[in-house]
């Protein structure tokens, strides 16, 4: 099998005393979609904000073990942390468009990184909308305020401002978790597309959203990392007996 494009190796991590990451070894091929699954306070979110150092933010945080993005060990006192999160970039649950018109949003990570050449940035948002499965809904509106759309149309927007930075790793905290169902569903076509040419990582709590949209799926328990396979397999035939009972509906 190909070298992984992140993986985490014996990961921990605490929040002051308390340990919420307890040994973690996953490994991430690249394209296609990950779920991260589990019940509410397993380290879900922990886990992936560790992929791109948002932990990095929160105070009393200790980290051992390891986490490599290619070649990369993302941990190390040399890391460029803007470049990484540029490579690894992230979508949180509650779409947080800046108070800017849409087209500024987008190229918002170009134009931290200095670009200026008008075409350049057109291009970027063309392309970034239509990945994000937005451009036909907003063309004609690119200079509106972004706070102006919808839920779903501002989260398809903060989708297409992290793609505009050709990021390889997508990390999405439940990305729908605070949308209606048809703007769920909505991203969740549109991550079947990105599935194609991103890594895509999701943190869900909804497991048919995980067996719709998922290539792989991980079960996350009191900080560890149960069981990951193939989703249907996950699904269908699990190797765990806590797998069984959260998927099952027995907890959780
Ligand atoms: N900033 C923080 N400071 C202290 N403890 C935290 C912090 N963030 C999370 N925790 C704790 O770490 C554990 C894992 O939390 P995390 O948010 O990663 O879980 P989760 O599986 O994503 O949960 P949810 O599905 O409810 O978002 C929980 O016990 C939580 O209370």
């Amino acid at each position: 099998m190909a070298l992984p494009i992140m993986s985490t190796d014996n990961l921990h991590l605490f929040y002051g005393k308390k340990e919420a990451l307890k040994g973690i070894n996953l490994d991430f091929q690249e394209k296609g979609i990950t779920a991260l699954i589990g019940p509410s306070g397993c380290g879900k979110s922990t886990f992936l904000r560790c992929l791109n150092r948002m932990n990095d933010l929160i105070d009393d945080v200790t980290i051992t073990g390891n986490v490599m993005f290619k070649n990369q060990n993302v941990y190390a006192p040399d890391t460029d942390i803007v470049a990484l999160r540029k490579e690894v970039g992230m979508v949180f649950q509650q779409p947080n468009p800046f108070p800017f018109s849409i087209y500024e949003n987008v190229i918002y990570g170009l134009r931290l990184a200095g670009v200026r050449d008008k075409q350049v940035l057109d291009e970027a948002v063309e392309r970034s909308l239509r990945q994000a499965a937005i451009w036909d809904e907003v063309k004609d509106d690119l200079h509106k305020n972004a706070l102006a759309l919808s839920g779903g149309q501002q989260q398809r927007v903060c989708i297409a401002r992290v793609l505009a930075v050709s990021p390889e790793v997508l990390l999405l905290d439940e990305p729908t978790s605070a949308l209606d169902p048809v703007s769920s569903h909505v991203i969740e076509e549109t991550l079947l597309q990105l599935r194609y040419d991103y890594t895509v990582i999701t943190v869900t709590h909804n497991l048919q959203q995980a067996s719709r949209i998922a290539d792989r799926t991980a079960f996350f328990l009191q900080g560890e990392l149960i069981e990951v396979s193939d989703t249907k397999k996950m699904f269908m035939d699990p190797q765990k007996q806590q797998t069984q009972d959260y998927i099952s509906g027995r907890f959780g």
